[in-house]
């Protein structure tokens, strides 16, 4: 049993009803269910396989999920970068290693089912490349019409090809990601087509499985502290409240400390962190070479600023060389290959280390968010050309310089 509750009026409506934010005063909305009525242990659920339906009692649908094994992803120590930073206890959850290479899938699942529950026939979403992508993979599982909006030249060329192979049709606006995420908005409801932002706060219930998963990999400790890179604020804020739930069922008995990392020339969610604000201000043109997390309105803006002060967290920025370096050093160090965004969290890590705001006794998990394929272009800007070669031994063991 569960209810949408606006997070700041506290109005609620009945499950199953299609609306993304608060009719009385336009905040947004939360799944919460009644927790005292969901009849289940962490013994019962250790014993189905780690995916995201091994919580199916602290999700919304009820229906047979539209579903290609998403979550179940590795939790990795990152040894060596660890050892770098004096840290015994540094771990990558490798979000990349989902169906369509992204968190995202997690949320798609459960929010393509829930279309599918609600009676929608077609979906839609503003993206800059992720979420289309896994939109457009889970819509075409489920057989309904796909729309995404996507801002010209800004999106990372494995996501833009997913879009596009598996169905989608891909509208390119002129004009960043926020002004499409606005766009898509009133495309949904002029038109009756289900919005798949993490502004659905069906969607996000999906996505809260990362920090469960992560809890059960770590044998039912809750690390000291989770990292996550944040653009529209969705899956942090989910993490968040995901634990919180389990803390109120008496899983767990302590919260990670929630922390935001954001690209330099995007950053409004960490200014309003480090400057007190009761909200936070827009980025006008937010630019980086994290495309994914390119985002200057974050949609979630009031749930990632409870989440961090809720759990006693903290953000903050790096740069585009710390992203890209961070990214190069997963890739070489531990074998992870994952996009720049992804990098994000890593490389937070590492300057809040530096600077003492972590202490390197804490236990951190790093959340990486997307895999390196999405952006081959980014890869291979960063990397020296193969080295070319005549097709005998004599020159390969010169080219080899053997
Ligand atoms: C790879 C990647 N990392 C991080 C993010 C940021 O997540 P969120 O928007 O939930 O903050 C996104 C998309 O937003 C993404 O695609
Ligand atoms: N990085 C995202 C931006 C949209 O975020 P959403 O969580 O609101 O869908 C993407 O991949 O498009």
């Amino acid at each position: 049993m569960f209810d949408l509750v606006c997070v700041k009026c506290g109005e609620t409506y009945p499950a199953d009803t299609v609306l993304y934010s608060c009719r009385k005063c336009g905040h947004l909305l939360e799944v919460r269910y009644d927790l005292a009525s969901i009849n289940i242990t962490r013994r019962d659920w250790l014993s189905r396989p780690l995916s995201v339906w091994r919580y199916r009692e602290l999700l919304p649908v009820k229906r047979e999920p539209v579903s290609l094994c998403e979550g179940g992803t590795p939790l990795y120590h990152l040894k060596r970068i660890g050892e770098e930073l004096g840290m015994k206890e540094l771990y990558a959850k490798h979000e990349g290693m989902n169906p369509s290479g992204s968190f995202k899938d997690r949320g798609m699942t459960v929010g393509v089912s829930m279309a599918l529950q609600l009676g929608m026939s077609s979906v839609a979403c503003a993206s800059t490349g992720n979420t289309s992508a896994s939109l457009a993979v889970y819509g075409a599982k489920a057989g309904i019409p796909t729309i995404v909006l996507l801002p010209a030249g800004k999106v990372a060329l494995g996501k833009v090809a997913q879009a596009l192979m598996h169905g989608a049709r891909v509208i390119s606006i002129n004009g960043n990601f926020d002004r499409a995420l606005e766009m898509v908005r009133d495309l949904c409801e002029s038109k009756g087509i289900y919005l798949l932002n993490s502004i659905n706060p069906y969607r996000l219930e999906g996505q809260k499985t990362i920090g469960f998963e992560v809890i059960d990999q770590l044998d039912g400790k809750v690390p000291d502290r989770m990292v996550l890179p944040v653009g529209n604020a969705g899956n942090i804020s989910a993490v968040y409240k995901g634990i919180l739930e389990l803390k109120a069922l008496g899983f767990v008995d302590k919260m990670p400390m929630m922390t935001g990392i954001q690209a330099a020339g995007s950053q409004p969610v960490v200014r309003a962190i480090n400057e007190g604000l009761a909200e936070v201000i827009p980025d006008e043109n937010p630019e980086t070479v994290a495309t994914a997390i390119r985002i200057g309105a974050p949609v979630n803006a009031e749930k990632v600023l409870t989440a961090i002060r809720g759990s006693g967290g903290t953000a903050a920025s790096v740069t585009d060389e710390e992203i890209l370096s961070m990214q190069c050093d997963l890739a070489r160090k531990e074998g992870i290959g994952v996009e720049p965004a992804s990098a994000a969290s890593v490389a937070g890590v590492k300057k809040l280390v530096e600077s003492g705001v972590i202490d390197r006794d804490e236990q951190v998990v790093c959340v990486v968010t997307g895999h390196l394929l999405k952006d081959p272009e980014t890869v291979i800007k960063q990397c020296a050309p193969p080295i070319e070669c005549e097709a005998t031994l004599e020159s390969l063991l010169a080219a080899l310089q053997l």
